[in-house]
C-alpha cells in the first residue's frame, strides 16, 4: 500500500485499523504484517540464526561503540509537532531522487558480504528493493559482480558505492563498468580513510570464508584489498569516468559538505558509517542540521544511522534529508527472510512513516516542514 503511486493511505484500511485484513501472523516479526514490524525482536531472530562471529561483525562498531549505541538515541532527541485540523486522510510517500523516481524515501543503504547473511545475497536485496519501490545502494565489497546486481530488476534504480582499490586501475575500472551496467549514481565512501579499529571482530577473530564469492574485489581478503583515501579532486574525476552523477557518503561537517559541492558532488550523504569508523563521532541526527544548512539547495542531502521507526525517519526528512538509507535493519531483513525479509522491512518501515504523516497532518514526504519538529526538552 505505502509504496502504491499516488494512491491515498488511508489510515482504517491502510494501516491496520479496525477491519483491515490480517493476512500474516503478528507474532512472528518475520511474517508480521508491515504496520506490526518489529525489528528489536527481528535483530533479535538475526543474531540467533547468523554465526556469532558473522552477527558480531554487523552488529558492531568501532572502538568504544558510543557512536553506535547513540545513533538511534539521537533521533529520539527531536519531538514532533503535531499539525491538527488539516483534514488529511491521504499522503504522498513518492520521490525523486537525483531523478530517479522511487516509491519510498527509505533506502538501502550498501552493506558487504550480503552472502554472508542469506543465499539470496545482493540479488535478493535487488529484488526487494525493486518490489518496495526503493533505492538500492550496491557495495563494492558486495559478494556479487556489480553487473550481475545491476541486471537483477534492471528497471529498478540502483547505486553503486566505491572503495578505492589498491589498484588505481581496479578503481578506474569499477567506476566505468558501474556507469556501462546502469546504475544511476556512483556514491563515494569518504569516512573510511583506514578502517575503523572493531573490537568485536578482533575478539571473535571474524574472517570471510574462504569459499565467499569474490564478487567485484581481485584478491581473497576483501578488507586488505583496499587503500581507501580520497581527495576532493575524485568527485569530478570519478563523474567523468562513470558518466555518473556523485555522492560523497560519510559527511559529517558542513564545511565538508560545502567542498564536496563545489567539487561537484550532486549529493551529500550524512553517515557516521553505522558508528563503525570515527567514535566517538557526531551523531546523524545531530550533524544533519548543520550539512543541510551549508549544502542549501544546490545538491540533495541523504542521512543514515540508527534510524528504526517511521518517526524518526519523519525528523530527518524535517531536518532537510531528501531520502534516508537504513543499513543493519536490511541486514536483519535479509538475515531472517531473504528477498522478502528486506521487503517487509521497507514496507514496514514506510508504513510506520505514512502513519507519522497522517498523525502530523503532513501530506508529502518532499516537504515535510522543518517545524515538525523540535528538539526535546
Ligand atoms: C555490516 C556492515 C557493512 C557495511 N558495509 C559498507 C560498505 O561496504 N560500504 C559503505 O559505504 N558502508 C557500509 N556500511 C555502512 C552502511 O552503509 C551505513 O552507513 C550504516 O549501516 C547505517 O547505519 P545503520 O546500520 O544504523 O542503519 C556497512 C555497515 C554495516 C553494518
Ligand atoms: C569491506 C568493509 C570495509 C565494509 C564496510 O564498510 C564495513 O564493514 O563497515
Amino acid at each position: 500500500m505505502a509504496t502504491a503511486d499516488d494512491a491515498p493511505t488511508v489510515p482504517g484500511q491502510a494501516l491496520g485499523g479496525p477491519g483491515a485484513p490480517r493476512q500474516r501472523r503478528e507474532s512472528d516479526p518475520a511474517t508480521a504484517a508491515p504496520e506490526h514490524l518489529d525489528l528489536a525482536a527481528l535483530e533479535a531472530e538475526a543474531a540467533a540464526l547468523l554465526p556469532p562471529a558473522v552477527a558480531d561483525f554487523y552488529a558492531g562498531g568501532a572502538e568504544s561503540e558510543t557512536t553506535l549505541a547513540e545513533a538511534p538515541a539521537a533521533w529520539r532527541t527531536w519531538r514532533l509537532r503535531p499539525r491538527v485540523l488539516t483534514g488529511l486522510s491521504a499522503v504522498r510517500l513518492r520521490t525523486s531522487l537525483l531523478g530517479s523516481d522511487v516509491a519510498t524515501p527509505i533506502g538501502i543503504a550498501p552493506w558487504a558480504y550480503q552472502a554472508l547473511a542469506h543465499p539470496d545475497g545482493e540479488r535478493g536485496s535487488a529484488r526487494a528493493a525493486a518490489a518496495s519501490g526503493a533505492l538500492l545502494t550496491v557495495s563494492t565489497s558486495a559478494s556479487a559482480p556489480l553487473a550481475e546486481v545491476a541486471a537483477t530488476e534492471p528497471g529498478a534504480p540502483k547505486w553503486f558505492q566505491l572503495y578505492r582499490q589498491h589498484s588505481p586501475a581496479h578503481t578506474d575500472d569499477l567506476a566505468r563498468r558501474a556507469g556501462q551496467a546502469g546504475y544511476r549514481a556512483l556514491v563515494l565512501t569518504v569516512d573510511l580513510p583506514v578502517l575503523g579499529r572493531r573490537l568485536r571482530d578482533v575478539a571473535s577473530g571474524f574472517a570471510l570464508p574462504a569459499d565467499l564469492p569474490p564478487g567485484n574485489l581481485p584478491t581473497e581478503s576483501a578488507v586488505e584489498a583496499e587503500s581507501p583515501v580520497w581527495t576532493v579532486d575524485d568527485i569530478a574525476r570519478f563523474g567523468d569516468l562513470s558518466g555518473l552523477p556523485v555522492v560523497t557518503k560519510g559527511v559529517l561537517r558542513g564545511d565538508d559538505a560545502a567542498r564536496c559541492v563545489q567539487a561537484g558532488a550532486a549529493a551529500v550523504w550524512v553517515s557516521t558509517h553505522g558508528g563503525r569508523q570515527a567514535d566517538p563521532a557526531v551523531a546523524s541526527a545531530h550533524a544533519l542540521p548543520e550539512v543541510v544548512d551549508a549544502v542549501g539547495d544546490d545538491a540533495e542531502v541523504y542521512v543514515d544511522g540508527g534510524l528504526r521507526s517511521g518517526s524518526d525517519v519523519f525528523t530527518a526528512l524535517a531536518l532537510g534529508a531528501d531520502a534516508v538509507f537504513v543499513g543493519r535493519p536490511a541486514i536483519w531483513g535479509l538475515a531472517t527472510g531473504g528477498a522478502d525479509g528486506v521487503s517487509r522491512v521497507l514496507d514496514g518501515l514506510t508504513a510506520q512513516l505514512a502513519h507519522t504523516m497522517l498523525l502530523c497532518g503532513v501530506p508529502d514526504v518532499r516537504s515535510v516542514p522543518r517545524d515538525a519538529v523540535t528538539p526535546a526538552r
